[in-house]
């Protein structure tokens, strides 16, 4: 079967899942192609990938890179655009036809909601969108008939153990969290952990704020609010197990008492390479999982009371509205300043709790409500780190 080569904006492409799914794209020339680049600050590696790659397009966030960017690319026919706009007109563009969302943060809010109005399939591994604005992009992405495929290592897991069962509700999603470096961990203990240990994540290699939301619970927490989103389940269809060996994704219960799983070695070039691919699984050679080298795979219940953060956002998705996205904005100023060294590990829940109880809620924001609100709670947030810097 002959399938036409799908071409890939890729919105963050300096990053981990970014170069990561550079890797996959190389893997395989005749399905894909690289239509736009994108870079916040690092434009070395930016213009080494446009050399590389020949994108139609490039977009470097900071402003005053612009002229170095298209310097180094001038000889090629690549177009250079500068600043965050620019991610908003990129993605809407017709040599586009698959929008990957690997930047980080807030950020991925507004490009995502121009890509889904401009028709485009989105591979999401930018969780932030769906946790400040799930209510807006899912209606929106039905309405314009438009998939969002999970990049998410969990969500890929729950994704694909879904395939084939359209007509049978979930009972439950079981989302597997390795628990991070300070799994089994007491409070005395985290009240001294320094930015150094916080950003060794047992099992993957991810960027700095992935790493120490890991560390913190909150990406789970952030994983929760995502998965009842994409899955249309409620909190209390969602169950969170710690299973230290990051070998089994995820897992869907259904009606009957049976799960279904999807495991594999943590490599997050499978989840890109499946969402970009959908509906098709390509013939690659990543490493094969072995169970005799893991004869011990284990499960056990997260320790809320210290790790505070996933029963913050546990509340922040009941809750509903805004609440989700003034989480969101407190957990990035506050991940932010622990990176700083302004705030200690634990202070992170202290300030993302009382932005939260401060936070002006709206029970049923527009866009620009989600805007205002995300501004408004960083800059709560902003004067607690004030208040409360060591
Ligand atoms: N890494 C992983 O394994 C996984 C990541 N995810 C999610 O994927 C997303 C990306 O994570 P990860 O790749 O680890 O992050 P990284 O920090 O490694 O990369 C982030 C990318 O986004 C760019 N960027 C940073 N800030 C902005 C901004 N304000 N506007 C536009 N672009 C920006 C960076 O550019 P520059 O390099 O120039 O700073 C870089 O290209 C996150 O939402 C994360 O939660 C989900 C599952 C697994
Ligand atoms: C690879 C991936 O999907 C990450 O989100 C990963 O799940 C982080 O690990 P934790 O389970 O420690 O949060
Ligand atoms: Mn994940």
């Amino acid at each position: 079967m002959v399938v036409a080569q799908k071409h890939i904006a890729i919105l963050g492409s300096t990053g981990s899942i970014g170069t990561q799914t550079l890797e996959v794209i190389s893997l395989h020339p005749q399905q894909f192609k690289v239509a736009v680049l994108t870079a916040q600050s690092n434009a070395v590696l930016l213009i080494q990938q446009a050399l590389e790659f020949l994108p139609f397009h490039v977009v470097i966030g900071d402003e005053s890179q612009y002229s170095h960017v298209k310097q180094a690319l001038a000889h090629l026919p690549i177009e250079v655009h500068a600043g965050a706009k620019s991610l908003e007109y990129v993605v809407c563009l017709d040599e586009v036809d698959v929008v990957l969302t690997a930047l980080v943060g807030y950020a991925g809010l507004l490009p995502t909601v121009r890509a889904i109005e401009a028709k485009k399939p989105i591979a999401l591994a930018n969780k932030e969108t769906l946790v400040v604005a799930g209510a807006l992009i899912m209606p929106l992405a039905a309405k314009m008939g438009v998939p969002i495929l999970p990049v998410d290592s969990e969500h890929s897991a729950i994704f694909q153990c879904l395939m084939g069962e359209s007509h049978n509700p979930i009972e439950k999603v079981i989302l597997t969290a390795s628990g991070g470096p300070f799994r089994s961990w007491k409070r005395e203990q985290l009240a001294k952990v320094t930015r150094e240990q916080a950003l060794k994540h047992p099992n993957w290699t991810m960027g700095a704020k992935i790493t120490i939301d890991s560390a913190s619970l909150m990406n789970k927490g952030l994983e929760v609010i995502e998965a009842a989103w994409l899955f249309q389940v409620k909190a209390s269809q969602i169950d969170v197990v710690v299973h230290p060996q990051s070998i089994v994704h995820s897992l869907v219960q259904f009606q009957d008492g049976s799960i279904k799983a999807q495991l594999g070695l943590p490599d997050m070039k499978l989840p890109i390479q499946f969402a970009l691919a959908y509906p098709n699984r390509l013939e690659v050679d990543f490493p094969r999982f072995n169970f005799a080298a893991y004869p011990n795979l284990t499960f056990e219940e997260p320790d809320m009371a210290t790790f505070r953060n996933l029963g913050l956002a546990f509340e922040a998705l009941d809750k509903g509205g805004n609440m989700p996205c003034i989480l969101n904005a407190a957990n990035e100023i506050a991940v932010a300043a622990f990176l700083a060294d302004k705030i200690g590990f634990l202070e992170m829940s202290d300030l993302i709790s009382e932005t939260m109880e401060r936070g002006t809620f709206l029970e049923n924001p527009t866009l620009e409500d989600y805007v205002q609100s995300d501004q408004l709670s960083r800059e709560l947030a902003t004067q607690w780190v004030v208040n409360n810097s060591k």
